[in-house]
């Protein structure tokens, strides 16, 4: 999809219009996050590079893109940990890294690497940092929801990559914060787990926490996510609800796919839709018709199949899925 095409919407004008019709009923989808114009540098070389990003109370926002597209940069910068070289960060109305003092209470972090002590157990790991909060959620509930009590005396050094991931978001999220940072909160987790915290971030929505998180799981942030932005060589290049941004410029579903026998002939396909139409073939036999589908695409696909006298396996209509919209943002290139 080319960009132009990408339902962007421009975060900073989404925020303005959110703040003009706030609830009057208190906080939900209030901006919570609000950053502009980003800049990040690293031995000169923007990482970040005029980023724009909105997050907002009882809503997750899912930040996805390549490797190295510049995401952890971001939601360091939104938690105090790095400060920006250019532009401005808002989280809660402050800065975080001037004003950290007053966020701390307010703002739960996962880091990637979990970021945890490694020689504490940990439930008392848990036990601890709920201590430093003056309402925390009861601890054994949490250790319950996220399955702790397993290795509840282990220490965290000794965890495995999927028991110290709940660890770390049990930590985060302790303290009632009213803003999480989730930096690939499931990975490595086991489906289980997963679920777990899918649960568990869906509660926090409810009770109007503004959730941040990265990934690389598509279906985690189709799932989940609010809002996604996406994000290549450190800027936002699209924008929008998981609807807005798989549904392409048209009204109907986006793609007809087909389940056949491979290298069929494209050309007489190409040649009875419009030009605006993509055609390929992913896997071996399995193509992809993209445009804004009815019934006449439709037809011409049934009428190239028979053309070719091929009986597909099958010929589904769909939305596309947030994976073909991201690679057809970000490209199949490896970073
Ligand atoms: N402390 C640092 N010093 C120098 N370069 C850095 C530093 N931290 C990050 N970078 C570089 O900045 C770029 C963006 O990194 P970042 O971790 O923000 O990417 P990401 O989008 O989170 O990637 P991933 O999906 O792999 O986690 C990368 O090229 C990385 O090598």
């Amino acid at each position: 999809m080319p960009l132009s095409d990408a339902p962007a919407i421009d975060p900073a004008q989404a925020a303005t219009a959110s703040a003009a019709t706030a609830s009057p009923a208190g906080a939900d989808h209030e901006v919570a996050v609000q950053v502009r114009g980003l800049v990040k540098r690293y031995d000169g070389r923007a990482v970040v590079d005029g980023l724009d990003l909105v997050a907002r109370r009882g809503a997750v926002t899912a930040v996805l893109g390549p490797n190295g597209a510049g995401k952890t940069t971001t939601i360091e910068c939104c938690e105090g940990l790095r400060s920006p070289d250019g532009g401005t960060v808002r989280v809660l109305g402050h800065d975080p890294v001037s004003e950290a003092r007053a966020l701390r209470p307010r703002v739960g972090v996962m880091l990637q690497d979990g970021g945890l002590p490694t020689g504490v157990r940990a439930l008392e790991l848990l036990r601890h940092v709920a201590a430093m909060y003056a309402a925390p959620r009861p601890v054994d509930e949490l250790a319950e929801r996220l399955g702790l009590h397993g290795f509840a005396r282990t220490t965290v050094r000794r965890l495995s990559g999927g028991q110290r991931q709940r660890v770390a978001l049990a930590a985060a999220v302790v303290g009632r914060p009213d803003v999480v940072f989730l930096d690939e909160p499931s990975a490595g987790m086991d489906p289980q787990s997963r679920r777990a915290v899918w649960d568990l971030v869906r509660e926090l929505r409810a009770d109007g926490v503004a959730i941040v998180l990265t990934t690389h799981l598509m279906d985690e942030a189709a799932d989940l996510a609010d809002h996604v932005h996406v994000v290549d060589h450190g800027s936002v290049i699209a924008s929008g609800s998981v609807r807005e941004l798989t549904s392409g410029s048209g009204a109907g579903p986006g793609s007809i796919r087909v389940e056949a026998t491979p290298d069929l002939d494209l050309t007489p396909l190409r040649a009875a839709l419009p030009g605006s139409w993509v055609v390929g073939e992913g896997e071996a036999g399995v193509y992809t018709v993209t445009g804004d589908v009815d019934p006449a695409a439709v037809a011409a696909v049934t009428a190239w199949l028979a053309g070719q006298n091929v009986l597909a396996r099958s010929v589904t209509t769909g939305s596309r899925t947030l994976e073909d919209v991201f690679l057809d943002l970000t490209g199949r290139h490896l970073r």
